[in-house]
Order: C-alpha cells, then sequence, then structure tokens
C-alpha cells in the first residue's frame, strides 16, 4: 500500500514545516506550496489525496483553490485552515465541497485525527465502489457494466428497484441493451424462477397483438378453435416485457393501462376476469412526451409506466466504457468462434473510442464479432475494423474539456496495453516510453494501482 499523499498549501513557511514535519510523522508523503498557484502547479504532475490550505492567501485563496482542485481532481480532499475570525467562510467551503475545516490555532492531533478520518472514508468509499463493481459482475445475465457514472447511477438505481413489483420503462436508443437489461432485471429478481416473457409491440399487426396479449375464447373469431392462453396469463408469476411499446396501437394501450391498474384482463371472446402477478417492464427507443403530444401515446399509461425511469445513453456519451466492453465482447466471441484472440492494438482501440457509434452497442459487438473473425494474430489491428469507423478520428469528443478527453485517453491506453502484456508495468512503461515512476503516479491517478 502506497502512502497516503498530503499537499500543504499555506503562504506562512512556519505552519508548512510544522505540519510537514508532524504529517510524515505519521507515515504520509507530504508536499508543500506557499501559494495557490504553486499547489496547482504541482497537482498538474502529481495525485494527492488530500489538499490542506490555508483560507486566507494573497492571489489565489481556498476557496478558489478548492474550485480548481474539485475541478481537476474530484477523488481529491481538501481541507481548508481557517482562523476562528472567518468561521463563515470554512462554512462556505463545506458547501463548496471541503471535507473538512481545521480552525487556527490548531492542535497537531486534531489534525492528524481529521485526516485518517477523511482517509479512512476514502478506502471505504474505494471498498464500497469495489464490491459494488464486483457485485454487478456476480449478478446473472449476459450483460457488461461499464464503469461510466451514467452505469454506475443505473446500477445504483437497479439494486433498489429489482427486488421489487416496481413497473419500469427503460428509454435508450437502438441498440443501447435495453432488452438486455429488462433479462437481466428478471434474471436478478425474486421471479428468476418464474417466465420471462418478452413481446415485440411492433413487430405483430394490431389485431394479433392483442389475443397474443390477452388470450382468446374457443369461437371468439374465425379460427378460434380453441381456448388460447395469453402472454400475460403465461407470464403469471413472472415478468413480461412489452419491448417497443411506443409502438403500441392505442386501444390496446387502454386495455394495458387497465390491466396495470388492477392486474385483471379479459381474454378475448370470454366474460369472466382473470387475475395474474405479472411485473411489467417497458421499452421504447421512440420519445413518449411527442408522441403523447401527437396524440399516439396515453399520457395515463405513459405516468403508470415510468413509476421508475432508465435511460441508458447512447455509447458516444458514456467512451470510457468503450475499452472494457471490446474486451467483454473479445473474451466472449473469441469464445464463440474458437479463434485466438487476446486484445487489440492501440491504434484500433483509439479507433473505437472516436467513432460515434449510432447502432450503440449493437454496432459495436457486430465490428469486434466481425474483427475476431478476420483477425490473422493474437490482436485486433486497424485492418479488421470497417473503413466507416477509421473515417471520424479524433473529429468529436462532445462536452468535455480537452483535459478531460487527453486523460480518458491517456487511461484507456495505459489500461490497454497493460492488458496486451499481462499487466508487467515495466514492459508497459517501456512500450509506452514513460519511466516507470511516472507509470506509478499515473496508475495512482487514474485508479488502477490495484491491478
Ligand atoms: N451492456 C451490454 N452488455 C452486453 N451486451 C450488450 C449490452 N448492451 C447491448 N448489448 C448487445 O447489443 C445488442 C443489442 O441489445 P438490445 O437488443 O438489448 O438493444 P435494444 O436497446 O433493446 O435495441 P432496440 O431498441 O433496437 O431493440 C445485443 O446483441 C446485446 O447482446
Amino acid at each position: 500500500m502506497e502512502k497516503p499523499s498530503i499537499l500543504l498549501v499555506d503562504d506562512e513557511e512556519d505552519i508548512l514545516s510544522v505540519l510537514k514535519f508532524v504529517l510524515e510523522k505519521e507515515g504520509y508523503q507530504v508536499a508543500t506550496a506557499p501559494s495557490g498557484e504553486e499547489a496547482l502547479k504541482l497537482m498538474d504532475k502529481n495525485y494527492f489525496d488530500i489538499v490542506l490550505s490555508d483560507l486566507r492567501m494573497p492571489g489565489i485563496d481556498g476557496i478558489q483553490l478548492l474550485e480548481r482542485v474539485k475541478e481537476l481532481s474530484p477523488s481529491t480532499d481538501v481541507v481548508i485552515m481557517t482562523a476562528y475570525a472567518s468561521i463563515d467562510s470554512a462554512v462556505t467551503a463545506i458547501k463548496k465541497g471541503a471535507s473538512d475545516y481545521i480552525v487556527k490555532p490548531f492542535i497537531n492531533e486534531d489534525v492528524k485525527m481529521r485526516l485518517k478520518r477523511i482517509l479512512e472514508h476514502k478506502s471505504l468509499q474505494k471498498e464500497v465502489e469495489a464490491l459494488r463493481y464486483q457485485l454487478s459482475q456476480r449478478l446473472k445475465g449476459d450483460i457488461f457494466w461499464g464503469t461510466s457514472p451514467q452505469m454506475q447511477e443505473i446500477m445504483r438505481l437497479l439494486e433498489r428497484v429489482i427486488p421489487t413489483k416496481s413497473t419500469i420503462l427503460i428509454l435508450g436508443e437502438s441498440g443501447t441493451g435495453k432488452g438486455v437489461l429488462a433479462e437481466f432485471i428478471h434474471n436478478n429478481s425474486p421471479r428468476q424462477d418464474k417466465p420471462f416473457i418478452s413481446i415485440n409491440c411492433s413487430a405483430i399487426p394490431e389485431n394479433l397483438l392483442e389475443s397474443e396479449l390477452f388470450g382468446y375464447k374457443k369461437g371468439a373469431f374465425t379460427g378460434a378453435i380453441t381456448d388460447k392462453k395469453g402472454l400475460i396469463e403465461l407470464a403469471n408469476g413472472g415478468t413480461l416485457f412489452l419491448d417497443e411499446i411506443g409502438d403500441m396501437p392505442l386501444n390496446l394501450q387502454a386495455k394495458i393501462l387497465k390491466f396495470l391498474e388492477t392486474g385483471e384482463f379479459i381474454p378475448l371472446g370470454d366474460t369472466t376476469k382473470k387475475q395474474v402477478d405479472v411485473r411489467i417492464l417497458a421499452a421504447t427507443n421512440k420519445n413518449l412526451e411527442e408522441l403523447i403530444k401527437e396524440g399516439k401515446f396515453r399520457e395515463d399509461l405513459y405516468f403508470r409506466l415510468n413509476v421508475i425511469e432508465i435511460k441508458i445513453p447512447p455509447l458516444r456519451e458514456r467512451r470510457e466504457d468503450i475499452p472494457a466492453l471490446v474486451y467483454f465482447f473479445i473474451d466472449k466471441l473469441t469464445k464463440e468462434h474458437n479463434k485466438k484472440v487476446k486484445g487489440i492494438t492501440n491504434e484500433a482501440l483509439s479507433f473505437l473510442i472516436n467513432y460515434d457509434w449510432p447502432g450503440n452497442v449493437r454496432e459495436l459487438k457486430n465490428v469486434i464479432e466481425r474483427a475476431v473473425i478476420l483477425a490473422t494474430g493474437e490482436f485486433i489491428t486497424a485492418n479488421e475494423l470497417p473503413e466507416r469507423i477509421k473515417g471520424n478520428r479524433g473529429l468529436e469528443f462532445p462536452a468535455k474539456t480537452l483535459k478531460e478527453s487527453l486523460e480518458e485517453f491517456e487511461k484507456n491506453i495505459i489500461l490497454n496495453t497493460l492488458k496486451q502484456v499481462n499487466y508487467n508495468k515495466e514492459q508497459t512503461a517501456k512500450i509506452l516510453g514513460i519511466d516507470l515512476a511516472t507509470l506509478y503516479r499515473k496508475l495512482k491517478k487514474y485508479q488502477i494501482e490495484e491491478i
């Protein structure tokens, strides 16, 4: 375990040297800066677990520094030191994201205790994240959870709603994985041993859809020569997934709504109601609010369905998930096609990261499948990628600062190189043309030190 790193910022030399002495004795790695400006320079090249800064300093003051640190390195904790008289500013600091504040003159023991508490909390947080990640990997289903904040947020929500019977509306562009998510929800819910039935509302003609869903009595219409159970009844105890719900005809929407409200339905041609216990999941790539405005979707059904709404972001808005997804599919498809592909070259991976993926994960999966089949060596190279993917290099990186984009790119390239050489750090540093110490610093910065 590496020593926790602390950056002390104060324009008073004495305070810096006293604190440095005290904290180094505690086993911390301590750097010092006489001003906010100097602190930011140091932060450019190093990762710090905690920045302990004075509030009042000439130039960039403690609050401004806090704001910059939170932008540059959100996982760095900031502790503000302040004189008793400016306790109000300390409150401001906490509101702006400081983890704690220390009143001057301080007692060394108090400082040590506060920093220790923050670090403990930090490692606990890391543990929770790691556990959550393990949990997501352990949950059943052929689905890959990215580590992007958006997917983690969905995971957090799912943890709470999967065990319930609550209706869930899954939104997202085509190919984002709405279908696999619905199955995943069922397979991890208490209903997992009961049926999961999926119906694509846009693929079945209107009159058939109704009889498919609700079933019919013998003689209900020409051709109804026996009673037939509908999917709703077949799903009893389990889950019914209404895919492409946006394409469901209006008269059926009314019937589904009634069913959702009462749990009861009447098969076609029957007179008695039937009661079932079915969890409903629905998905669409259409904008339901637009459809409501156009009179094509019932507002009351929309409200009934979207008790819980999960919006899967398009792949181009969570590019950081691309490398891991690529490896997920390489593993899976290599086995399926009995090939020996181990990874992907940095060049090919960067094409994949930069492409916009209008067909989302489905398109990515297809591209990897093709590449795995075509690959002649152990690594997928740019030669095995379709031209459309190579045409787009570096054109777009939406809604991110240059620094963020570069960092993301750097992290991906490091991770990918590590994988290529079986996590040998010396070799990775050599390939990337950096020294080992720099590599370690970057691993720490990007929190990939545990590999
Ligand atoms: N997170 C994921 N992990 C693994 N595979 C995924 C993931 N997301 C999508 N896929 C794969 O991508 C393909 C498309 O997924 P799915 O059919 O669930 O998308 P969809 O959003 O329902 O698409 P559509 O709106 O076109 O029906 C499937 O082959 C699925 O296996």
